[in-house]
Protein backbone atom coordinates (compact mmCIF):
# COMPACT_ATOMS: atom_id res chain seq x y z
CA UNK A 1 0.00 0.00 0.00
CA UNK A 2 2.92 2.76 0.76
CA UNK A 3 4.66 2.00 -2.52
CA UNK A 4 1.05 2.84 -4.14
CA UNK A 5 0.13 6.29 -2.17
CA UNK A 6 3.91 6.70 -3.24
CA UNK A 7 3.08 6.77 -6.72
CA UNK A 8 0.00 8.15 -6.43
CA UNK A 9 1.55 11.16 -4.52
CA UNK A 10 4.41 11.34 -7.82
CA UNK A 11 1.57 11.18 -10.71
CA UNK A 12 -0.17 13.79 -8.41
CA UNK A 13 2.73 16.16 -8.43
CA UNK A 14 4.43 15.49 -11.56
CA UNK A 15 4.05 17.93 -14.68
CA UNK A 16 2.02 15.94 -16.89
CA UNK A 17 2.69 16.03 -20.55
CA UNK A 18 -0.56 16.02 -22.92
CA UNK A 19 -0.09 15.73 -26.94
CA UNK A 20 -2.88 18.02 -28.93
CA UNK A 21 -3.04 16.88 -32.38
CA UNK A 22 -3.52 19.51 -35.10
CA UNK A 23 -5.72 18.46 -38.71
CA UNK A 24 -7.35 20.29 -40.64
CA UNK A 25 -7.02 21.04 -45.31
CA UNK A 26 -4.12 22.19 -47.01
CA UNK A 27 -3.59 26.08 -46.53
CA UNK A 28 -6.12 26.03 -43.35
CA UNK A 29 -3.75 27.79 -41.14
CA UNK A 30 -2.41 24.66 -39.19
CA UNK A 31 1.26 25.79 -39.16
CA UNK A 32 0.66 29.25 -39.07
CA UNK A 33 -1.28 28.61 -35.97
CA UNK A 34 1.42 25.93 -33.98
CA UNK A 35 4.48 28.76 -34.81
CA UNK A 36 1.98 31.77 -33.62
CA UNK A 37 1.61 29.49 -30.02
CA UNK A 38 5.37 29.18 -29.62
CA UNK A 39 5.64 32.70 -30.38
CA UNK A 40 2.91 33.42 -27.79
CA UNK A 41 4.19 30.83 -25.02
CA UNK A 42 7.99 29.76 -25.33
CA UNK A 43 10.94 32.51 -24.75
CA UNK A 44 12.58 31.22 -28.51
CA UNK A 45 9.69 32.69 -30.90
CA UNK A 46 8.52 30.59 -33.91
CA UNK A 47 9.08 30.98 -37.11
CA UNK A 48 7.63 33.99 -39.03
CA UNK A 49 4.43 33.51 -41.35
CA UNK A 50 6.58 34.56 -44.36
CA UNK A 51 9.14 31.22 -43.75
CA UNK A 52 6.23 28.96 -43.72
CA UNK A 53 5.85 26.43 -46.11
CA UNK A 54 3.14 23.65 -46.55
CA UNK A 55 3.84 20.73 -44.48
CA UNK A 56 4.89 17.59 -45.54
CA UNK A 57 5.05 14.95 -42.71
CA UNK A 58 4.68 17.14 -39.55
CA UNK A 59 5.83 19.95 -37.15
CA UNK A 60 6.08 19.43 -33.58
CA UNK A 61 6.18 22.10 -30.87
CA UNK A 62 6.34 22.32 -26.90
CA UNK A 63 4.89 24.95 -24.42
CA UNK A 64 5.17 24.58 -20.33
CA UNK A 65 2.42 25.64 -18.83
CA UNK A 66 2.50 26.31 -14.65
CA UNK A 67 1.18 22.77 -14.41
CA UNK A 68 1.18 21.46 -17.96
CA UNK A 69 3.19 20.55 -20.68
CA UNK A 70 1.33 20.85 -24.36
CA UNK A 71 3.01 19.01 -26.91
CA UNK A 72 1.68 20.24 -30.32
CA UNK A 73 2.02 18.25 -33.64
CA UNK A 74 0.71 19.95 -36.78
CA UNK A 75 0.12 17.48 -39.36
CA UNK A 76 0.25 18.06 -43.49
CA UNK A 77 -3.03 19.08 -44.90
CA UNK A 78 -2.69 17.98 -48.70
CA UNK A 79 -5.22 15.38 -49.51
CA UNK A 80 -2.45 12.74 -49.99
CA UNK A 81 -0.59 13.30 -46.55
CA UNK A 82 -4.40 12.89 -44.98
CA UNK A 83 -3.97 9.35 -44.82
CA UNK A 84 -0.97 9.71 -42.08
CA UNK A 85 -3.55 11.24 -39.89
CA UNK A 86 -5.25 8.36 -38.13
CA UNK A 87 -2.11 7.15 -36.97
CA UNK A 88 -1.27 10.03 -34.63
CA UNK A 89 -5.35 10.00 -33.27
CA UNK A 90 -3.98 6.95 -30.59
CA UNK A 91 -1.39 9.18 -28.88
CA UNK A 92 -4.00 12.42 -28.92
CA UNK A 93 -5.32 13.53 -25.89
CA UNK A 94 -7.06 16.23 -27.82
CA UNK A 95 -7.33 17.10 -31.67
CA UNK A 96 -7.73 20.41 -33.17
CA UNK A 97 -9.30 20.86 -36.98
CA UNK A 98 -8.71 24.38 -38.67
CA UNK A 99 -10.80 25.52 -40.91
CA UNK A 100 -10.00 27.78 -43.31
CA UNK A 101 -13.14 30.52 -43.12
CA UNK A 102 -12.21 32.40 -45.96
CA UNK A 103 -12.11 29.28 -48.68
CA UNK A 104 -16.02 29.80 -49.12
CA UNK A 105 -15.08 27.52 -52.36
CA UNK A 106 -13.42 24.40 -50.75
CA UNK A 107 -15.85 24.57 -47.41
CA UNK A 108 -17.78 21.20 -48.85
CA UNK A 109 -14.64 19.09 -49.42
CA UNK A 110 -13.25 20.40 -46.02
CA UNK A 111 -16.59 19.05 -44.32
CA UNK A 112 -15.72 15.94 -46.22
CA UNK A 113 -12.30 15.44 -44.59
CA UNK A 114 -13.76 16.47 -41.04
CA UNK A 115 -16.51 13.68 -41.34
CA UNK A 116 -13.75 11.03 -42.02
CA UNK A 117 -12.08 12.24 -39.09
CA UNK A 118 -15.06 11.97 -36.84
CA UNK A 119 -15.61 8.37 -38.18
CA UNK A 120 -12.97 7.05 -37.00
CA UNK A 121 -13.23 5.01 -33.55
CA UNK A 122 -9.92 6.23 -32.47
CA UNK A 123 -11.38 9.85 -31.47
CA UNK A 124 -14.01 8.81 -29.62
CA UNK A 125 -13.95 10.23 -26.30
CA UNK A 126 -11.15 12.57 -27.55
CA UNK A 127 -11.94 16.40 -27.00
CA UNK A 128 -12.35 17.94 -30.38
CA UNK A 129 -12.07 21.50 -31.29
CA UNK A 130 -12.84 23.05 -34.34
CA UNK A 131 -11.09 26.21 -34.93
CA UNK A 132 -12.54 28.72 -37.50
CA UNK A 133 -9.06 30.25 -39.08
CA UNK A 134 -8.70 33.53 -40.60
CA UNK A 135 -11.16 35.46 -38.69
CA UNK A 136 -8.97 38.92 -39.55
CA UNK A 137 -10.00 38.23 -43.63
CA UNK A 138 -13.16 40.83 -43.88
CA UNK A 139 -14.90 37.91 -46.36
CA UNK A 140 -14.15 34.97 -43.86
CA UNK A 141 -17.06 33.11 -42.56
CA UNK A 142 -17.99 33.55 -38.33
CA UNK A 143 -18.01 31.19 -36.07
CA UNK A 144 -21.79 30.51 -36.68
CA UNK A 145 -21.50 30.57 -40.36
CA UNK A 146 -19.05 28.19 -40.21
CA UNK A 147 -21.16 25.98 -37.94
CA UNK A 148 -24.50 26.47 -39.60
CA UNK A 149 -22.49 25.81 -43.10
CA UNK A 150 -21.79 22.63 -41.04
CA UNK A 151 -24.95 21.69 -39.98
CA UNK A 152 -26.33 22.50 -43.84
CA UNK A 153 -23.53 19.91 -45.03
CA UNK A 154 -24.30 17.41 -42.98
CA UNK A 155 -28.25 18.03 -43.40
CA UNK A 156 -27.52 17.79 -47.19
CA UNK A 157 -25.98 14.66 -46.52
CA UNK A 158 -28.45 13.02 -44.72
CA UNK A 159 -30.70 14.01 -47.10
CA UNK A 160 -28.81 12.47 -49.89
CA UNK A 161 -28.39 9.03 -48.26
CA UNK A 162 -32.30 9.56 -47.62
CA UNK A 163 -32.03 9.13 -43.79
CA UNK A 164 -34.39 11.21 -43.06
CA UNK A 165 -34.71 9.84 -39.63
CA UNK A 166 -31.10 10.74 -39.09
CA UNK A 167 -32.26 14.70 -37.98
CA UNK A 168 -31.52 13.76 -34.78
CA UNK A 169 -28.38 12.56 -35.05
CA UNK A 170 -27.56 15.44 -36.67
CA UNK A 171 -28.73 18.73 -34.25
CA UNK A 172 -26.68 16.13 -31.24
CA UNK A 173 -24.06 16.33 -33.68
CA UNK A 174 -23.61 20.05 -34.42
CA UNK A 175 -24.82 21.08 -30.91
CA UNK A 176 -22.17 19.30 -29.09
CA UNK A 177 -19.84 20.74 -31.35
CA UNK A 178 -17.32 23.28 -30.10
CA UNK A 179 -16.32 26.02 -32.49
CA UNK A 180 -14.27 28.78 -31.82
CA UNK A 181 -13.02 31.73 -34.26
CA UNK A 182 -8.88 32.80 -34.64
CA UNK A 183 -6.76 34.62 -36.42
CA UNK A 184 -3.63 32.27 -36.61
CA UNK A 185 -1.85 35.15 -38.82
CA UNK A 186 -1.80 37.56 -35.93
CA UNK A 187 -2.66 35.42 -33.05
CA UNK A 188 -6.50 36.65 -32.31
CA UNK A 189 -8.21 33.76 -29.91
CA UNK A 190 -5.25 31.42 -30.36
CA UNK A 191 -4.75 32.16 -26.21
CA UNK A 192 -8.47 31.12 -25.67
CA UNK A 193 -8.62 28.14 -28.07
CA UNK A 194 -5.14 26.99 -26.18
CA UNK A 195 -6.95 27.22 -22.80
CA UNK A 196 -9.59 25.65 -24.23
CA UNK A 197 -7.21 22.79 -25.13
CA UNK A 198 -5.80 22.65 -21.42
CA UNK A 199 -8.68 22.52 -19.57
CA UNK A 200 -10.58 19.99 -21.42
CA UNK A 201 -7.30 17.57 -21.44
CA UNK A 202 -7.17 18.62 -17.35
CA UNK A 203 -10.03 17.56 -17.19
CA UNK A 204 -9.77 14.40 -18.74
CA UNK A 205 -6.95 14.07 -16.40
CA UNK A 206 -8.92 14.59 -13.59
CA UNK A 207 -10.92 12.01 -14.56
CA UNK A 208 -7.97 9.31 -14.51
CA UNK A 209 -7.73 10.52 -10.46
CA UNK A 210 -11.07 9.54 -9.47
CA UNK A 211 -10.84 6.33 -11.22
CA UNK A 212 -7.38 5.98 -9.46
CA UNK A 213 -9.04 7.00 -6.35
CA UNK A 214 -11.50 5.06 -6.78
CA UNK A 215 -9.22 1.90 -7.48
CA UNK A 216 -7.77 2.86 -4.08
CA UNK A 217 -10.50 3.03 -1.92
CA UNK A 218 -11.53 -0.73 -3.74
CA UNK A 219 -7.96 -2.25 -2.89
CA UNK A 220 -8.39 -1.00 0.64
CA UNK A 221 -11.41 -2.95 1.19
CA UNK A 222 -10.06 -6.50 -0.27
N1 LIG B 1 -5.29 36.08 -43.47
C1 LIG B 1 -4.84 35.01 -42.83
N2 LIG B 1 -4.03 34.14 -43.47
C2 LIG B 1 -3.58 33.06 -42.78
C3 LIG B 1 -3.94 32.82 -41.45
N3 LIG B 1 -3.37 31.66 -41.04
C4 LIG B 1 -2.67 31.21 -42.10
N4 LIG B 1 -2.78 32.05 -43.14
C5 LIG B 1 -2.15 31.93 -44.47
O1 LIG B 1 -2.63 30.74 -45.08
C6 LIG B 1 -1.60 30.14 -45.85
C7 LIG B 1 -1.40 28.69 -45.44
O2 LIG B 1 -0.92 28.64 -44.09
P1 LIG B 1 -0.21 27.34 -43.47
O3 LIG B 1 -0.02 27.60 -42.02
O4 LIG B 1 1.00 26.98 -44.25
O5 LIG B 1 -1.33 26.25 -43.73
P2 LIG B 1 -1.31 24.70 -43.32
O6 LIG B 1 -2.67 24.38 -42.82
O7 LIG B 1 -0.18 24.42 -42.41
O8 LIG B 1 -1.10 23.99 -44.73
P3 LIG B 1 -0.42 22.54 -45.02
O9 LIG B 1 0.89 22.52 -44.34
O10 LIG B 1 -0.29 22.49 -46.53
O11 LIG B 1 -1.36 21.51 -44.52
C8 LIG B 1 -0.36 31.01 -45.64
O12 LIG B 1 -0.27 31.93 -46.70
C9 LIG B 1 -0.65 31.74 -44.33
O13 LIG B 1 0.01 33.00 -44.21
C10 LIG B 1 -4.81 33.76 -40.79
O14 LIG B 1 -5.18 33.66 -39.62
N5 LIG B 1 -5.22 34.82 -41.54
MG1 LIG C 1 1.49 23.22 -42.56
Amino acid sequence: MYHLLKGFREYMTRKEEFSIVIIGMDGAGKTTLLENIKTTYNPVPGLPPNKITPTVGQNTGRITLPSTILQFIDLGGQSGIRTIWDRYYDGADALAYVVDASDIDRLNECWEVFDNVLASPKILGIPLLLLANKQDDPTSLSVEQIRSSYEEWWQNRLNTLQRSSGSSDQSSRSASLDVMGISALHGNGVRDAVNWLFLRVQNSRARYVIDFAHFLSVSRNI
